[in-house]
């Protein structure tokens, strides 16, 4: 379907409102062509036969018309703005929740700066079309029509010459459009792309700072400033080579109407109410042709950011519940990746190759290999962030493709790799998962995750507010919010993917410790994508990763006696240490 059919389809919810608008929008232009002929009225029958009577009752008349004008107008651009803002809400929760729904893969893969273009400009052009430019099109229309017929009625011949400003403004109107329809199509274009670059600089400001790169920034910045304030003044230009000529034809119709209507008026064809009503019409004509041409170029826009707005609406949720799914709800830790391969969208390379083995119940599984060997892949395939490519990956014997989405990762407590916290309270960031946690459960996690000391010396406590990103807390302070957060979750699994890397060795092995009893007794399984020696050591067993294969398992002890590879990471992160 047509994107604007879609828009336009899309204020069936809000039918009683738009019609409400169309039913004001032709009451007005009625009341606004009713005028002139109200002033035909007040010249033949008032003042050129002396009737004071009829000069009130029509200067009367037109009052009432003013007043109707006012209201239907009020009632138009109040109905429609409400129709549009409907659509306008709706398409932003639509985008919203889908966005929510898409799969890691489609985030991967889209622009953040995009998205929120999406939501926000896009939006913003669709509402303007719905509140201004279908409106204007509907009432040039109806108006060129109605006054067409109207003039037709009164005098066909003075309307011949009148209606000809019609085509040909209509002409230049198009030209106008076609001619700088490019230009309008690259003004959207530039200031999307000088958003992206602010959006950028707003989100990496530490980054351009610590690389001295502000004047660099700056520059980027200031050329793309110059490039959209001179495609804006390419637009100027394009308006004052057009619109001149259309308001001279007008005036030059003016002219001929009054020439030719004069002589008929001094010939007793025509009356000078007639010629007054006349002359009105024609300013009345030429509004609605600008109208409609100044909405094409927005329509135009407005289609463009429809069609934007519904490729994310539709996009495809890749992982969803299959037909059948059932609730996970008991975990006896049996974790089995069957010859697991996996490709992200898009890549070419295989991330994970022919990786197989089983987890025993209460086993603290640790992660290890070199840098992008695989190890979050791996993670990430568990709570079905991804489905695998090949093979499958059970949990008690059934796949995790068989389980319902929600309950699956609601039972999975995870820590990711980058920590991310929201804009709120530390009680809020921790309670995440869990709103009406108490304050004892969440100081309780917050113990197990070394932060409590930390936040309770704070002036405002567990009510500190923390920044968008998290600002005002170092790194490692992060992290321990992030485990916190994902500790007071109903979980019976447990990923740690290198959540202490930021962390110091002796908080990290004091938090290992606290976990260790924690997570035997509420997580059936514990997976820990792991760095440091300590938890190597204490994990019941250890899953070697090489190059996206499983190259190696077993204990400390086992491996390294067994694996050269082991020994080698091992033996780098002594040195580190050590260094
Ligand atoms: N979203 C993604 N899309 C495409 N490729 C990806 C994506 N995430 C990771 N990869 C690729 O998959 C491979 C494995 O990455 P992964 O993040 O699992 O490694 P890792 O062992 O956890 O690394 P590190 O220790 O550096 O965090 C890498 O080659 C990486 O480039």
């Amino acid at each position: 379907m047509q994107p604007i059919q879609r828009v336009l389809g899309s204020l069936r919810t809000y039918r009683w409102t738009s019609l409400g608008a169309v039913v004001s929008l032709l009451l007005l232009t009625l009341a606004n062509i009713l005028t002139p002929q109200l002033f035909r009225w007040g010249i033949d029958g008032g003042i050129v036969k002396k009737d004071l009577q009829i000069v009130l009752y029509s200067a009367a008349w037109m009052v009432v018309a003013a007043i109707a004008r006012g209201l239907f107008n009020f009632g138009q651009s109040y109905l429609s703005e409400a129709a549009s803002q409907g659509v306008a809400y709706d398409l932003r929760n639509k985008i919203f929740s889908k966005i929510q729904n898409l799969s890691f893969s489609f985030h991967d893969q889209a622009q953040t700066s995009q998205l929120l273009t999406r939501v926000t400009s896009d939006i913003e052009q669709i509402r303007t079309f719905i509140g201004t430019s279908l409106i204007q099109v509907i009432s040039g229309v109806v108006t060129l029509v109605t006054i067409a017929v109207v003039l037709l009625v009164m005098n066909w011949q003075l309307a011949l010459i009148t209606l000809t400003v019609v085509p040909l403004a209509g002409w230049l109107m198009a030209r106008f459009i076609s001619r700088n329809n490019g230009l309008f199509r690259q003004i959207q274009e530039q200031l999307a792309n000088l958003n992206a670059v602010l959006q950028e600089n707003l989100v990496g400001v530490r980054v351009v700072k610590a690389f001295v790169r502000e004047s660099a920034e700056r520059s980027r910045y200031t050329t793309l400033n110059d490039t959209l304030v001179k495609a804006n003044m390419k637009t100027i230009v394009a308006i004052r080579n057009t619109f001149p000529f259309i308001f001279l034809l007008s005036n030059l119709v003016t002219i001929a109407v009054f020439g030719y209507g004069g002589a008929q008026v001094i010939g007793n064809r025509f009356s000078i109410g007639e010629l007054v009503a006349f002359n009105s019409y024609l300013v009345l004509i030429l509004q609605p042709i600008l109208l409609i041409g100044f909405a094409a170029p927005a329509i135009a826009q407005a289609a463009a950011s429809a069609e934007r707005v519904y490729e994310v609406v539709d996009a495809e949720v890749e992982i969803r519940d299959r037909p059948g799914a059932v609730p996970f709800d008991t975990c006896n830790g049996r974790v089995t990746f069957e010859n697991v391969s996996f490709r992200y969208p898009g890549a070419t390379k295989e991330a994970l190759k022919e990786v197989s083995f089983e987890t025993k119940p209460k086993e603290l599984i640790a992660v290890l290999g070199m840098t992008a060997s695989g190890k979050s892949t791996i993670m990430n395939l568990i709570p079905r962030f991804y489905d695998v490519t090949r093979g499958a990956i059970r949990i008690d014997g059934r796949d995790v493709r068989d389980f319902t989405l929600k309950s699956l990762r609601a039972h999975i407590g995870i820590v990711f790799q980058e920590t991310t916290l929201f804009s709120g309270s530390i009680r809020e960031n921790i309670a995440y998962a869990k709103p009406n946690a108490t304050m004892e459960e969440v100081i309780e996690v917050a113990k197990t995750a070394q932060i409590h000391d930390f936040i309770a010396s704070l002036p405002d406590g567990y009510e500190t507010i923390v920044g968008e990103r998290g600002i005002g807390l170092s790194g490692g302070q992060k992290q321990r919010i992030a485990i916190a957060r994902t500790l007071l979750t109903d979980y019976s699994i447990l990923i740690l993917d290198d959540s202490t890397s930021a962390v110091d060795a002796k908080t990290a092995a004091q938090i290992q410790a606290k976990l260790d009893d924690l997570m035997r007794q509420k997580a059936c399984i514990t997976f820990v994508v792991a760095q440091r020696i300590s938890t190597v050591k204490n994990a019941d067993r250890i899953l070697l990763i090489d190059k996206g294969r499983l190259v190696a398992q077993g204990t400390h002890e086992e491996l390294m006696q067994t694996s050269t590879l082991y020994g080698v990471i091992l033996e780098s992160q002594v040195k580190q240490k050590e260094g």
